[in-house]
Protein backbone atom coordinates (compact mmCIF):
# COMPACT_ATOMS: atom_id res chain seq x y z
CA UNK A 1 0.00 0.00 0.00
CA UNK A 2 1.21 3.29 -0.82
CA UNK A 3 1.56 5.96 2.07
CA UNK A 4 -1.56 7.40 2.46
CA UNK A 5 -0.82 11.02 1.35
CA UNK A 6 2.67 11.58 -0.32
CA UNK A 7 4.47 14.32 -2.90
CA UNK A 8 5.48 13.38 -6.75
CA UNK A 9 7.59 16.64 -7.61
CA UNK A 10 7.23 15.83 -11.15
CA UNK A 11 5.00 18.68 -13.28
CA UNK A 12 5.53 21.77 -10.75
CA UNK A 13 4.87 19.46 -7.77
CA UNK A 14 1.70 17.86 -6.23
CA UNK A 15 0.05 15.76 -3.13
CA UNK A 16 -0.89 12.33 -3.81
CA UNK A 17 -3.62 10.60 -1.68
CA UNK A 18 -5.11 7.57 -1.33
CA UNK A 19 -8.95 7.98 -2.10
CA UNK A 20 -10.45 6.78 1.23
CA UNK A 21 -13.84 7.92 -0.54
CA UNK A 22 -13.59 4.97 -3.10
CA UNK A 23 -12.76 2.28 -0.63
CA UNK A 24 -13.68 -0.74 0.19
CA UNK A 25 -14.62 -1.29 -3.29
CA UNK A 26 -12.10 0.54 -5.71
CA UNK A 27 -8.51 1.21 -4.41
CA UNK A 28 -7.07 4.40 -6.49
CA UNK A 29 -4.59 6.93 -5.99
CA UNK A 30 -5.33 10.77 -6.44
CA UNK A 31 -3.32 13.47 -7.79
CA UNK A 32 -3.87 16.84 -6.24
CA UNK A 33 -1.88 19.76 -8.32
CA UNK A 34 -3.54 22.55 -7.15
CA UNK A 35 -4.82 24.27 -3.38
CA UNK A 36 -8.02 24.23 -4.44
CA UNK A 37 -7.88 20.21 -4.93
CA UNK A 38 -6.47 19.56 -1.43
CA UNK A 39 -8.68 21.33 0.40
CA UNK A 40 -11.62 19.96 -1.40
CA UNK A 41 -10.13 16.46 -0.77
CA UNK A 42 -9.81 17.11 2.88
CA UNK A 43 -13.22 18.73 3.43
CA UNK A 44 -14.75 15.86 1.96
CA UNK A 45 -12.47 12.65 3.24
CA UNK A 46 -10.92 11.66 0.62
CA UNK A 47 -8.41 12.56 3.35
CA UNK A 48 -9.20 12.32 6.29
CA UNK A 49 -7.63 10.90 9.97
CA UNK A 50 -5.53 13.19 12.30
CA UNK A 51 -2.18 12.46 11.22
CA UNK A 52 -2.77 11.99 7.78
CA UNK A 53 -3.98 15.18 7.86
CA UNK A 54 -0.78 16.23 9.25
CA UNK A 55 0.77 15.10 6.42
CA UNK A 56 -1.69 17.09 4.25
CA UNK A 57 -1.53 19.96 5.94
CA UNK A 58 2.62 20.10 5.41
CA UNK A 59 2.18 19.06 1.95
CA UNK A 60 -0.80 21.71 1.15
CA UNK A 61 2.23 24.50 2.67
CA UNK A 62 4.37 23.08 0.07
CA UNK A 63 2.37 22.99 -2.74
CA UNK A 64 1.56 26.69 -2.50
CA UNK A 65 5.02 27.49 -2.13
CA UNK A 66 5.82 25.48 -5.03
CA UNK A 67 2.77 27.55 -6.95
CA UNK A 68 3.99 30.80 -5.65
CA UNK A 69 8.02 30.94 -4.99
CA UNK A 70 7.73 34.78 -5.03
CA UNK A 71 5.08 35.42 -3.30
CA UNK A 72 5.05 34.81 0.10
CA UNK A 73 2.12 36.37 1.30
CA UNK A 74 0.08 34.56 -1.39
CA UNK A 75 1.60 31.20 -0.05
CA UNK A 76 0.59 31.93 4.10
CA UNK A 77 -2.89 32.56 2.65
CA UNK A 78 -2.69 29.50 0.51
CA UNK A 79 -2.03 27.61 3.45
CA UNK A 80 -4.60 29.24 5.58
CA UNK A 81 -6.73 27.88 3.55
CA UNK A 82 -5.69 24.11 3.94
CA UNK A 83 -5.16 24.80 7.53
CA UNK A 84 -8.93 25.82 8.06
CA UNK A 85 -10.50 22.98 6.59
CA UNK A 86 -11.75 21.06 9.73
CA UNK A 87 -10.97 22.61 13.10
CA UNK A 88 -10.67 19.74 15.60
CA UNK A 89 -7.65 17.50 14.62
CA UNK A 90 -4.50 19.53 15.76
CA UNK A 91 -2.35 17.88 13.33
CA UNK A 92 -3.74 19.44 10.22
CA UNK A 93 -3.08 22.61 11.54
CA UNK A 94 0.70 21.96 13.03
CA UNK A 95 1.70 20.11 9.52
CA UNK A 96 1.07 23.66 7.82
CA UNK A 97 2.66 25.98 10.53
CA UNK A 98 6.01 23.26 10.70
CA UNK A 99 6.45 23.51 6.77
CA UNK A 100 5.18 27.11 6.40
CA UNK A 101 8.37 28.05 9.13
CA UNK A 102 10.99 27.34 6.70
CA UNK A 103 9.34 29.35 4.08
CA UNK A 104 12.00 32.31 4.03
CA UNK A 105 14.19 29.64 3.01
CA UNK A 106 12.35 29.01 -0.18
CA UNK A 107 10.08 26.79 -1.74
CA UNK A 108 12.51 23.74 -1.62
CA UNK A 109 12.85 24.09 2.26
CA UNK A 110 9.22 23.72 2.45
CA UNK A 111 9.01 20.54 0.60
CA UNK A 112 11.87 19.18 2.48
CA UNK A 113 10.67 20.03 5.73
CA UNK A 114 7.06 18.62 4.68
CA UNK A 115 8.85 15.20 3.50
CA UNK A 116 10.16 15.35 7.20
CA UNK A 117 6.39 15.15 8.08
CA UNK A 118 5.68 12.30 5.92
CA UNK A 119 8.93 10.54 7.06
CA UNK A 120 8.59 10.90 10.74
CA UNK A 121 5.15 9.54 10.69
CA UNK A 122 5.93 5.88 10.30
CA UNK A 123 8.77 5.87 13.00
CA UNK A 124 6.51 7.56 15.46
CA UNK A 125 3.80 4.94 14.75
CA UNK A 126 5.54 1.92 15.04
CA UNK A 127 7.09 3.67 18.47
CA UNK A 128 3.73 4.36 19.85
CA UNK A 129 1.94 0.64 18.64
CA UNK A 130 4.58 -0.92 20.49
CA UNK A 131 4.29 1.13 23.85
CA UNK A 132 0.24 0.61 23.02
CA UNK A 133 0.59 -2.83 22.81
CA UNK A 134 2.61 -3.11 26.33
CA UNK A 135 -0.20 -1.28 28.17
CA UNK A 136 -2.98 -2.72 26.72
CA UNK A 137 -1.62 -6.29 27.13
CA UNK A 138 -0.66 -5.40 30.73
CA UNK A 139 -4.53 -4.13 31.38
CA UNK A 140 -5.99 -6.94 29.45
CA UNK A 141 -6.11 -10.93 30.45
CA UNK A 142 -2.98 -13.32 30.03
CA UNK A 143 -4.01 -14.56 26.56
CA UNK A 144 -5.01 -13.36 22.86
CA UNK A 145 -6.99 -10.12 23.25
CA UNK A 146 -10.26 -9.29 22.03
CA UNK A 147 -10.13 -6.02 21.14
CA UNK A 148 -13.06 -3.61 19.85
CA UNK A 149 -12.46 -0.20 18.11
CA UNK A 150 -14.24 2.78 16.34
CA UNK A 151 -13.72 4.71 13.26
CA UNK A 152 -10.59 3.74 11.43
CA UNK A 153 -6.82 4.49 13.16
CA UNK A 154 -5.52 2.15 10.92
CA UNK A 155 -2.33 3.29 8.19
CA UNK A 156 -5.15 5.19 6.03
CA UNK A 157 -5.79 7.24 8.88
CA UNK A 158 -1.61 8.44 9.00
CA UNK A 159 0.80 8.62 6.61
CA UNK A 160 1.75 4.71 7.28
CA UNK A 161 1.20 1.51 10.19
CA UNK A 162 -1.61 3.31 12.19
CA UNK A 163 -2.36 4.34 15.87
CA UNK A 164 -4.81 2.72 17.68
CA UNK A 165 -4.46 -0.08 14.70
CA UNK A 166 -1.25 0.17 14.44
CA UNK A 167 -1.38 -1.02 18.23
CA UNK A 168 -3.42 -3.81 16.88
CA UNK A 169 -0.71 -4.89 14.13
CA UNK A 170 2.12 -4.51 16.65
CA UNK A 171 -0.27 -7.28 19.04
CA UNK A 172 -1.30 -9.29 15.73
CA UNK A 173 2.52 -9.51 14.96
CA UNK A 174 2.80 -10.82 18.55
CA UNK A 175 -0.07 -13.24 18.59
CA UNK A 176 -1.73 -11.61 20.99
CA UNK A 177 -4.69 -10.85 19.08
CA UNK A 178 -7.55 -12.93 19.33
CA UNK A 179 -10.42 -11.36 17.33
CA UNK A 180 -11.31 -7.30 16.72
CA UNK A 181 -14.48 -6.17 16.93
CA UNK A 182 -15.04 -3.09 14.08
CA UNK A 183 -17.60 -0.74 14.89
CA UNK A 184 -19.14 0.10 11.15
CA UNK A 185 -18.84 4.21 12.46
CA UNK A 186 -21.87 5.90 11.21
CA UNK A 187 -22.45 8.37 9.21
CA UNK A 188 -19.37 8.17 6.90
CA UNK A 189 -18.83 4.04 8.19
CA UNK A 190 -15.00 4.48 8.58
CA UNK A 191 -14.86 1.46 10.36
CA UNK A 192 -17.06 -0.87 7.64
CA UNK A 193 -15.63 0.54 4.96
CA UNK A 194 -11.28 1.34 5.63
CA UNK A 195 -11.14 -0.15 8.87
CA UNK A 196 -12.25 -3.80 7.74
CA UNK A 197 -10.49 -3.53 4.64
CA UNK A 198 -7.22 -2.86 6.65
CA UNK A 199 -7.70 -5.92 8.97
CA UNK A 200 -8.42 -8.08 5.77
CA UNK A 201 -4.91 -6.82 4.44
CA UNK A 202 -3.55 -7.41 7.85
CA UNK A 203 -5.13 -10.72 8.27
CA UNK A 204 -6.43 -10.35 11.55
CA UNK A 205 -9.73 -11.90 12.51
CA UNK A 206 -12.21 -9.38 13.10
CA UNK A 207 -16.09 -9.03 12.73
CA UNK A 208 -18.38 -6.09 11.57
CA UNK A 209 -20.87 -4.74 14.50
CA UNK A 210 -23.18 -1.68 13.85
CA UNK A 211 -22.00 0.57 16.68
CA UNK A 212 -24.93 0.45 18.78
CA UNK A 213 -23.90 -3.40 19.27
CA UNK A 214 -21.04 -2.34 20.79
CA UNK A 215 -22.46 -1.73 24.44
CA UNK A 216 -24.19 -5.18 24.15
CA UNK A 217 -20.99 -6.93 22.74
CA UNK A 218 -18.77 -5.46 26.14
CA UNK A 219 -21.90 -6.61 28.46
CA UNK A 220 -22.32 -10.32 27.06
CA UNK A 221 -17.93 -10.47 27.40
CA UNK A 222 -17.01 -10.43 23.85
CA UNK A 223 -14.25 -7.55 24.70
CA UNK A 224 -11.25 -7.50 26.74
CA UNK A 225 -10.61 -3.85 25.43
CA UNK A 226 -11.41 -0.77 24.00
CA UNK A 227 -8.41 0.80 21.57
CA UNK A 228 -8.86 3.80 19.62
CA UNK A 229 -7.23 6.90 17.85
CA UNK A 230 -7.99 10.85 18.51
CA UNK A 231 -7.88 13.78 16.68
CA UNK A 232 -6.80 16.25 19.82
CA UNK A 233 -5.98 15.24 23.19
CA UNK A 234 -6.02 18.33 25.68
CA UNK A 235 -3.54 18.73 28.52
CA UNK A 236 -5.60 17.43 31.27
CA UNK A 237 -5.56 14.11 28.95
CA UNK A 238 -9.32 14.62 27.63
CA UNK A 239 -9.58 13.17 24.19
CA UNK A 240 -11.43 14.09 21.11
CA UNK A 241 -12.58 11.78 18.83
CA UNK A 242 -14.51 10.12 16.25
CA UNK A 243 -18.34 10.63 17.31
CA UNK A 244 -19.40 7.42 19.44
CA UNK A 245 -16.25 6.99 21.42
CA UNK A 246 -17.40 8.77 24.74
CA UNK A 247 -20.36 6.49 24.34
CA UNK A 248 -18.20 3.34 24.38
CA UNK A 249 -15.72 5.10 27.09
CA UNK A 250 -19.22 5.28 29.21
CA UNK A 251 -19.46 1.35 28.21
CA UNK A 252 -16.77 0.21 28.45
CA UNK A 253 -16.26 1.75 32.22
CA UNK A 254 -19.98 0.64 33.19
CA UNK A 255 -18.38 -2.80 32.66
CA UNK A 256 -15.13 -2.63 34.14
CA UNK A 257 -13.30 -2.59 30.51
CA UNK A 258 -10.08 -0.99 29.72
CA UNK A 259 -9.69 1.53 27.01
CA UNK A 260 -7.10 2.86 25.49
CA UNK A 261 -6.23 5.29 23.36
CA UNK A 262 -3.20 5.60 20.97
CA UNK A 263 -2.18 8.64 19.60
CA UNK A 264 0.97 10.69 18.50
CA UNK A 265 2.44 13.25 20.36
CA UNK A 266 1.53 15.84 17.27
CA UNK A 267 -2.19 14.68 18.19
CA UNK A 268 -1.73 16.17 21.93
CA UNK A 269 -2.85 19.93 22.13
CA UNK A 270 -1.37 21.08 25.87
CA UNK A 271 -2.52 24.75 24.69
CA UNK A 272 -5.59 23.14 24.91
CA UNK A 273 -6.32 23.15 28.59
CA UNK A 274 -9.38 21.00 28.96
CA UNK A 275 -11.97 18.76 26.50
CA UNK A 276 -14.57 21.86 26.93
CA UNK A 277 -11.99 23.89 24.41
CA UNK A 278 -11.77 21.28 21.80
CA UNK A 279 -13.83 22.57 18.88
CA UNK A 280 -15.94 20.05 17.22
CA UNK A 281 -16.44 19.73 13.92
CA UNK A 282 -20.03 20.12 12.45
CA UNK A 283 -20.81 18.38 9.44
CA UNK A 284 -23.26 18.37 6.78
CA UNK A 285 -26.68 16.71 7.83
CA UNK A 286 -26.86 15.21 4.25
CA UNK A 287 -24.13 12.73 5.54
CA UNK A 288 -27.04 11.59 8.24
CA UNK A 289 -30.02 11.93 5.99
CA UNK A 290 -28.14 9.28 3.15
CA UNK A 291 -26.16 6.50 2.79
CA UNK A 292 -24.00 6.12 -0.55
CA UNK A 293 -26.60 8.41 -1.84
CA UNK A 294 -29.52 6.62 -1.15
CA UNK A 295 -32.22 8.68 1.43
CA UNK A 296 -32.64 7.12 4.31
CA UNK A 297 -34.84 10.24 5.92
CA UNK A 298 -37.41 12.45 4.64
CA UNK A 299 -35.70 14.84 2.64
CA UNK A 300 -34.99 18.31 4.14
CA UNK A 301 -35.26 16.69 7.88
CA UNK A 302 -33.23 18.56 10.27
CA UNK A 303 -29.90 16.83 11.40
CA UNK A 304 -27.40 16.80 14.62
CA UNK A 305 -24.10 15.59 12.93
CA UNK A 306 -21.14 16.32 14.90
CA UNK A 307 -18.55 14.55 13.69
CA UNK A 308 -16.36 13.76 17.14
CA UNK A 309 -17.14 14.13 20.61
CA UNK A 310 -14.57 14.44 23.83
CA UNK A 311 -14.30 11.66 26.50
CA UNK A 312 -12.71 12.80 29.63
CA UNK A 313 -9.43 11.32 30.72
CA UNK A 314 -10.76 9.82 33.82
CA UNK A 315 -13.27 7.46 31.75
CA UNK A 316 -9.68 5.94 29.90
CA UNK A 317 -7.01 3.16 31.30
CA UNK A 318 -4.42 5.46 29.52
CA UNK A 319 -3.60 7.77 26.93
CA UNK A 320 -0.66 6.18 24.95
CA UNK A 321 1.53 8.11 22.84
CA UNK A 322 5.10 7.07 21.69
CA UNK A 323 6.84 8.89 24.36
CA UNK A 324 4.40 9.57 27.54
CA UNK A 325 1.27 7.82 28.91
CA UNK A 326 -1.34 9.99 30.86
CA UNK A 327 -3.24 8.09 33.23
CA UNK A 328 -4.66 8.35 36.97
CA UNK A 329 -4.47 12.18 36.31
CA UNK A 330 -0.95 12.83 35.14
CA UNK A 331 1.47 12.49 32.28
CA UNK A 332 4.19 10.31 32.92
CA UNK A 333 7.28 10.59 30.67
CA UNK A 334 8.75 7.22 28.60
CA UNK A 335 12.60 8.06 29.95
CA UNK A 336 14.13 6.12 26.81
CA UNK A 337 12.82 5.80 23.36
CA UNK A 338 13.03 2.48 22.60
C1 LIG B 1 -5.51 8.20 13.86
S1 LIG B 1 -6.56 9.57 13.73
C2 LIG B 1 -8.03 8.74 13.38
C3 LIG B 1 -9.22 9.51 13.81
O1 LIG B 1 -9.65 10.42 12.78
C4 LIG B 1 -10.97 10.06 12.45
O2 LIG B 1 -11.76 11.15 12.09
P1 LIG B 1 -12.05 11.41 10.51
O3 LIG B 1 -12.24 10.08 9.86
O4 LIG B 1 -13.29 12.27 10.55
O5 LIG B 1 -10.81 12.16 10.03
C5 LIG B 1 -11.50 9.42 13.69
O6 LIG B 1 -11.77 10.37 14.69
C6 LIG B 1 -10.34 8.56 14.06
O7 LIG B 1 -10.31 8.05 15.36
Amino acid sequence: MARTVDWDDGDGGAVTAIDQRALPGEYRVQRLASVDSLVAAIADLTIRGAPALGGAGALGAALAARRHPDDPARVRAEAERVAAVRPTAVNLRRGVERALARLDEGADAVVAEALAVLDEDETTNRRLGRRAADVLTALGPDRPLRLLTHCNSGALATVAWGTGLGAVRELAERGRVAEVLACETRPLLQGARLTVWELREMGVAHRLLVDSAAASAMARGLVDAVVVGADRIAANGDVANKIGTYALACAAVRHGLPMVVAAPESTVDHATVSGEDIVIEERDGAEVRAVAGVPTAPEGTAVYNPAFDVTPAELLAAVVTERATFRAGAWEREAVLR
